[in-house]
């Protein structure tokens, strides 16, 4: 606009200043140096004139390069969230959003080893889960391998990491929402607490949550880039869709390890009751413990029970009443030997006249048994887990088995009864000083028919 005004400007001027000179020359009979000076001053305005012309359309070719540049730039951002948004790659949010989307971290749904977890709702309309870790150093390391392990996985019966933010010592994890809460108020009894949730999971159900979270397992252990080690497999931490499918959570112990390493040596990690004995007895972990805390996890769906509890006995002699801490799987064990495989259910699945397929039953003992087999060579992948369940081989009967008692409550805190969650029987460890291993009776099933250590055979 304020090109074409100079132009404007300019062209009246030359022209006043040409009819100036005709006027001059006709009414004042001006020299001829008049009409050199007037020349040359006609020319430098020209000179002017040309500039202004030159400049101006520079200016209007910049201008639509710049337009060109910043609509071409939107396009690329839209572009670029659309990609990140379907590729699954985590967004870095500002605290500000996240507290908008949480109304000031107002609903807590959740608390664990690391931090809270509230609920919130993102601008775009979509629920979310947003986890506030606490703690530094710790909280730290929690917060880089949860988001190296999940900003790259993409599965169904995983949890999605939508963002996170990370902001001076404040980090927050943002998931997708999964309604159901988590596996452990669905199966073990008065576990849904003040939060009211939960109920009894039916046994097709537990069967299926079986399946998910071992695709999800094997996902992580044979289909990423690198192998993913979970390292933190428990029922907290599987959590419930509407539909009642696993999606398995919490990547805060996990580890990344090369496709070519067989075991890692690493500090001790994961949760009393579900830690693999090669954690102690064998140089390295490998994926095969987490195929033994999904032994664990197992156990506990088929019996609606901890792998470890507190029970109280009474003294038959005093009548004075003690408390002791009793082992699932050996009893599960036990019960095996003694060929009385419904007694290991649920009994409000009995109850309910829910388990109608013993033979079902007896197959999910056994895949359970192989693993959580002592040594890790021995159990099988979670692939092999998967073909079991789902019915496409046979599983044998698991071998004599040594059953290694890691005695994590002893050695996280004593056996002081106050120092123990009495609620769940078990503890969070990250890091254990001293432990205590105490090594079961061998332990033979009625009929082992094969040395051969293998969990299946051909259909
Ligand atoms: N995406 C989610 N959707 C709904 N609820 C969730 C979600 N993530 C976590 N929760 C709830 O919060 C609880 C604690 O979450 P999480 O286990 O991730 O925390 P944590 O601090 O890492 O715990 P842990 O002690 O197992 O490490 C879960 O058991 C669950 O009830």
């Amino acid at each position: 606009m304020e090109d074409k005004k100079a132009n404007i400007i300019a062209t009246i001027t030359i022209l006043t200043l040409l009819l100036v000179i005709i006027a001059a020359r006709v009414y004042l009979k001006l020299s001829k140096t008049f009409y050199l000076l007037a020349g040359v001053d006609v020319s430098l305005i020209l000179a002017v004139f040309c500039f202004l012309a030159i400049r101006n359309r520079y200016n209007r070719e910049k201008k639509l390069l710049e337009s060109r540049y910043i609509s071409e730039g939107r396009e690329l951002r839209i572009e670029y969230s659309f990609l990140r948004k379907v590729a699954g790659v985590p967004t870095k949010f500002k605290l500000d959003d996240l507290e908008e989307a949480t109304d000031g971290f107002r609903i807590q749904i959740g608390k664990g080893g690391s931090g809270s977890v509230f609920k919130g709702v993102l601008k775009d309309g979509s629920q979310v889960a947003v986890k506030r870790i606490e703690g530094e150093e710790k909280g730290e390391r929690e917060f880089r391998s949860e988001v190296a392990a999940i900003a790259s996985v993409q599965h169904k019966n995983l949890v999605r990491l939508y963002g996170y933010s990370s902001v001076n010592r404040y980090r927050f994890l943002v998931y997708e929402y999964i309604p159901n809460s988590s596996l452990d108020v669905w199966i073990f009894p008065g576990r849904g607490g003040s939060r009211r949730l939960g109920g009894c999971l039916t046994w097709d159900q537990r069967y299926q949550v079986a399946i998910d979270v071992a695709k999800a397992l094997s996902y992580l252990h044979n289909d990423c880039r690198s192998k993913i080690l979970h390292l933190d497999v428990k029922p907290e931490n599987i959590l419930l869709d509407e539909d009642y499918r696993a999606v398995v959570t919490d990547f805060g112990l996990s580890k990344l390890v090369a496709r070519d390493e067989s075991r890692v040596v690493t500090e001790i990690r994961g949760t009393c009751g579900y830690l693999a004995p090669e954690w102690l007895l064998e140089h390295g972990i490998s994926e095969k413990s987490d195929v033994y805390s999904y032994g664990i996890v197992l156990l506990e769906m088929i019996g609606g029970r901890r792998s470890i509890s507190r029970v109280e006995n009474k003294n038959k002699k005093n009548g004075k009443k003690k408390k002791k801490l009793e082992y699932f799987p050996r009893i599960v064990m036990e019960k095996m030997r003694e060929r009385r495989v419904m007694e290991i259910v649920d009994q409000r699945l009995i109850e309910a006249k829910e388990v109608n397929d013993e033979g079902q039953v007896m197959k999910l003992v056994y895949v359970a048994l192989w693993c959580i087999q002592e040594k890790a060579k021995n159990r099988p992948d979670m692939a092999m887990v998967i073909e079991m369940l789902e019915g496409r081989v046979h599983v044998n009967e698991p071998p004599d088995s040594k059953l290694v008692v890691v005695d994590l409550l002893a050695a996280a805190g004593g056996d002081d009864d106050d120092d123990v969650d009495v609620t769940t029987g078990v503890r969070r460890v990250v890091e254990i000083p001293r432990l205590h291993i105490q090594r079961e009776r061998h332990f033979r099933f009625p009929s082992v028919c094969s040395s051969l250590v293998s969990p299946v055979s051909p259909r």
